[in-house]
C-alpha cells in the first residue's frame, strides 16, 4: 500500500437484505461513498438503522454488498492478507464462556496466521486492564470486562486498521478513559482508526474526521473541527455594574441575558487580550463559555435536513 492510498475507499456501495420467500427487501446502504485517509481517526455516526453496522461488515467482508466497490488497505476485504492487518471489535461479541482470556487471545492470534507469544498476549491483557482476570473463565466476566477482552483481541498483531463498533459499550467512565488512551496511542503509532459509537462525546474526543450516515448514504463528511465549529465565538458574563459602553469599546457585543456579552477571538491570546481590556474597564468576569456547535447539534441538524 502506498502512502497516498486511503485506508478505506468505497464507491456506490449498496446493500439490500432479502428475506427468504419475501419480495423486496431492506435497503441498508443506498449508494454510499466514503474515503477514510490512512492514519486518520475516523468516526462514523448516524441514527439507528442508518446502515453503520452494515457498512462495517461490508468493509470486513462479512456482508456481501449488492453493488459497489470496496478497497481496504489497498486491497480487497476478501483477501486473507488484508484481513490479517485489520483489528475488529464487533458490536455483539461472542466469546467462549468456558475459556480463559489468554486461551482466547491465543486462538485469535492463530486465526490471524500469527505465531503465538503468551508474553505478548499477557501484555495486551494488561494494557486493557484485565491482568487480574487472566485465570478466570470468560463466562464470569462483566460486560465491561468482555468488551475489554474484545478490544485486546482487536489489537492482536498490531493491526494497520482498527475497526471498532461501539468499543466502550458497557465500560465505566474510568475504563472509557483508559480505552480512549489506548486508541490515541494506536493512532500515534500510525494505525487508522475507524470508530462507530453512539457516544458522540467519545467520537469527538478521539476522532479527527467524521462522517454522518443517514438512510444508507453519507450526508456529511469532514474534519471534526470544520463540522463542529468552536473557539471563535465566546459567551462571557460579567458581574452586575459592568460599564456596557466600555465593554462595547473593548470589542464585546451585548447578548440577550443580563450581563452577557459575546466576543470573537481566533485563539486564546486574542481572547485574553479582550478580557484584559474588559478588566481594565472595571468589568469582572463571572462566566466564560465557548459558543460552539457540538457534534450532537451537527448530527441533529444534518439528519433533519437530509430527511
Ligand atoms: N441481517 C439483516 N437482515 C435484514 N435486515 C437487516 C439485517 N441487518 C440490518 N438490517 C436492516 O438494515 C438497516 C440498517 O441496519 P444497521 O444495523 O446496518 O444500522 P445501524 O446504523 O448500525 O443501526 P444501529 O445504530 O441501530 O446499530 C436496518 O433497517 C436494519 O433493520
Amino acid at each position: 500500500m502506498t502512502n497516498q492510498e486511503p485506508a478505506i475507499e468505497v464507491r456506490g456501495l449498496r446493500k439490500t437484505y432479502h428475506r427468504a420467500f419475501r419480495k423486496g427487501g431492506t435497503e441498508a446502504l443506498r449508494g454510499m461513498d466514503l474515503t477514510v485517509p490512512e492514519g486518520s481517526a475516523f468516526g462514523l455516526i448516524g441514527p439507528n438503522g442508518a446502515g453503520k453496522t452494515t457498512f462495517i461488515k461490508s468493509i470486513l467482508g462479512i456482508v456481501q454488498p449488492t453493488e459497489g466497490s470496496i478497497r481496504v488497505l489497498g486491497g480487497s476485504p476478501e483477501d486473507p492478507r488484508i484481513r490479517a492487518r485489520i483489528g475488529y471489535l464487533p458490536e455483539r461479541l461472542h466469546l467462549p464462556g468456558t475459556w480463559t482470556a489468554p486461551a482466547f487471545l491465543a486462538t485469535v492470534t492463530r486465526l490471524k496466521g500469527l505465531p503465538v507469544d503468551p508474553a505478548v498476549n499477557l501484555r495486551l491483557l494488561e494494557r486493557v486492564g484485565l491482568s487480574d482476570a487472566v485465570g478466570r473463565r470468560i463466562g464470569g466476566y462483566s460486560k465491561g470486562m468482555r468488551q475489554r477482552l474484545g478490544l485486546a483481541a482487536a489489537l492482536v498483531g498490531t493491526p494497520s486498521l482498527l475497526v471498532l463498533d461501539e468499543p466502550t459499550d458497557g465500560i465505566d467512565p474510568m475504563g472509557r478513559m483508559e480505552v480512549r488512551r489506548i486508541l490515541q496511542d494506536e493512532v500515534q503509532r500510525g494505525t487508522t482508526l475507524f470508530l462507530n459509537s453512539h457516544l458522540l462525546a467519545e467520537t469527538e474526543r478521539v476522532c479527527d474526521r467524521v462522517a454522518i450516515l443517514a438512510g444508507g448514504r453519507v450526508v456529511r463528511e469532514g474534519r471534526l473541527e470544520d463540522l463542529a465549529r468552536g473557539g471563535v465565538r465566546w459567551l462571557v458574563r460579567f458581574a452586575p455594574g459592568a460599564n456596557a459602553e466600555a465593554l462595547v469599546t473593548a470589542g464585546f457585543v451585548r447578548g440577550v441575558a443580563e450581563g452577557q456579552y459575546v466576543v470573537e477571538a481566533e485563539d486564546p491570546a486574542a481572547l485574553n487580550r479582550a478580557l484584559d481590556r474588559a478588566r481594565a474597564a472595571g468589568a469582572l468576569m463571572v462566566e466564560l463559555r465557548r459558543d460552539g456547535t457540538d457534534l450532537e447539534s451537527v448530527l441533529m441538524g444534518t439528519v433533519e435536513a437530509a430527511a
